[in-house]
């Protein structure tokens, strides 16, 4: 049994994230900084850019990421777990390369990186690899020690992301009207990315189809659809769907669109449905705009009852689970034999990504992976 205080040889926690705009000037940099390289049409960046002026061009993905952060410290602090922690995005303030410079100058060495994205893919996982390998090399152009960056696993098949999920989905069932609630079906629903991109999403051996991206998630859906029926005994038919579809129209992407798919259940006679963000760590914009304005509209157009079900954002459950997959690791880093905690079908993922996972279309370094080319 690994000392549940030590995180040795870990001196830091690093929260990566996407980062978002904080009010209306910050919205066009803000998605300059997302879509630098990216190939996105003009048309739809301006759209989406309405999305962000729709709610005052404040995402709300910073102030999840600060509620995160509290709840981290707490459940670290309550229980004797000393472990700082520290916040990083990608696309806005704090950006990624000024935290690390931060940690550097506070003398820490090695660091565990914490990304909110639970599943494999090349824009939750490598993509942020390839930000780390970027800031470290620039602490290094300064001339600075960049500290050892490590990233945990993914963690979408741990029970303190599914629990508080699964929670979410009983509460937005008994939400719902009493003559529909039976019938409802559950609308599991995740960021689309190119089929490309799925198809090579996670370790070379498990490419082909849908990859470890739709895998991991199906595997999710099916793990809390079956927790939900032991809790309300009704099995509520259940389907894996997509949004935020992005990018020029004839490159395909995951389907079918949450939208067509409200359409075609209420065409196909179905009474309710709840719809359950399982790719997403908190309710950001995506949430917001995808599901709660979109879909939403979608729906009252059809006439079809829906509920959004809550992601987990600040659980303690998920501090909880956070903190249990650092100290799984960092006895894992010790070399002690470590039992990693999984529910669903596919078991604890790898600590270190092997090479060729979730690969770019155009290679660039990557760190915290089997290819980094940082020790
Ligand atoms: C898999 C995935 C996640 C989940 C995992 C994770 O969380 O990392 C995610 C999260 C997020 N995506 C976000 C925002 C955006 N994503 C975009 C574009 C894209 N996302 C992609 C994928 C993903 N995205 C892809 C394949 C593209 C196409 C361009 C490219 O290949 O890179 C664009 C450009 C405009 C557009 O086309 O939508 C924006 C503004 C925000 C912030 C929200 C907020 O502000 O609250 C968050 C958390
Ligand atoms: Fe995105």
């Amino acid at each position: 049994m690994p000392d549940v205080r030590d995180a040795s040889p870990y001196d830091a926690l690093l929260l990566l994230s996407f980062g978002g705009p904080e009010g209306p000037d910050d919205v066009i940099p803000f998605l300059e900084n997302v879509t630098r390289g990216r190939g996105i049409p003009k048309e739809r960046l301006k759209e989406v850019g309405e999305h962000y002026f729709l709610f005052g061009g404040v995402s709300p993905i910073n102030d999840q990421n600060r509620a995160l952060l509290d709840a981290l410290r707490k459940d670290f602090a309550e229980h004797g777990l000393d472990l700082p922690v520290y916040w990083g995005n990608r696309n806005w303030a704090p950006y990624l390369t000024d935290t690390l410079r931060e940690m550097a100058a506070d003398g820490r060495r090695r660091v565990l990186v914490l990304a909110t994205s639970a599943y494999a893919s090349y824009s939750g996982c490598r993509q942020y690899r390839e930000n780390l390998a970027d800031s470290l090399a620039a602490l290094r152009a300064e001339g600075l020690e960049a500290p050892r960056v490590d990233k945990l696993r993914h963690y979408f098949n741990h029970p303190g992301f599914l629990e508080p999920m699964t929670d979410g989905v009983v509460a937005s069932l008994a939400d719902l009207p009493e003559e529909v609630r039976a019938g409802a079906h559950l609308a599991f629903s995740t960021h689309s990315i190119p089929t490309a991109a799925a198809d090579t999403s996670g370790p070379a051996e498990g490419h082909g189809d849908g990859g470890a991206y739709v895998a991991e998630h199906l595997d999710v859906a099916r793990t809390v659809a079956d927790a939900v029926r032991e809790r309300t005994g009704v099995d509520h038919p259940w389907q894996l769907v997509y949004q935020s579809r992005s990018g020029a129209p004839h490159i395909p992407w995951l389907e079918p669109d949450i939208c067509d798919h409200l359409e075609e259940r209420h065409a196909a006679g179905v009474p309710a449905v709840v719809i359950a963000p399982i790719g997403f760590v908190s309710d950001h914009m995506e949430v917001l705009y995808d599901l709660d304005t979109e879909a939403r509209a979608r729906a009252a157009e059809l006439g079809l009852p829906v509920r959004r079900s809550a992601t987990v954002g600040d659980d303690p459950r998920f501090a909880a689970a956070v903190r249990d997959l650092v100290l799984e690791r960092a006895a894992a880093e010790r070399g002690q034999e470590v039992t990693p905690c999984a529910l669903g079908a596919l078991g604890a993922g790898h600590d270190v990504c092997p090479v060729g996972c979730c690969p770019a279309r155009a290679p660039r370094p990557a760190a915290a992976g089997a290819d980094s080319p940082y020790a």
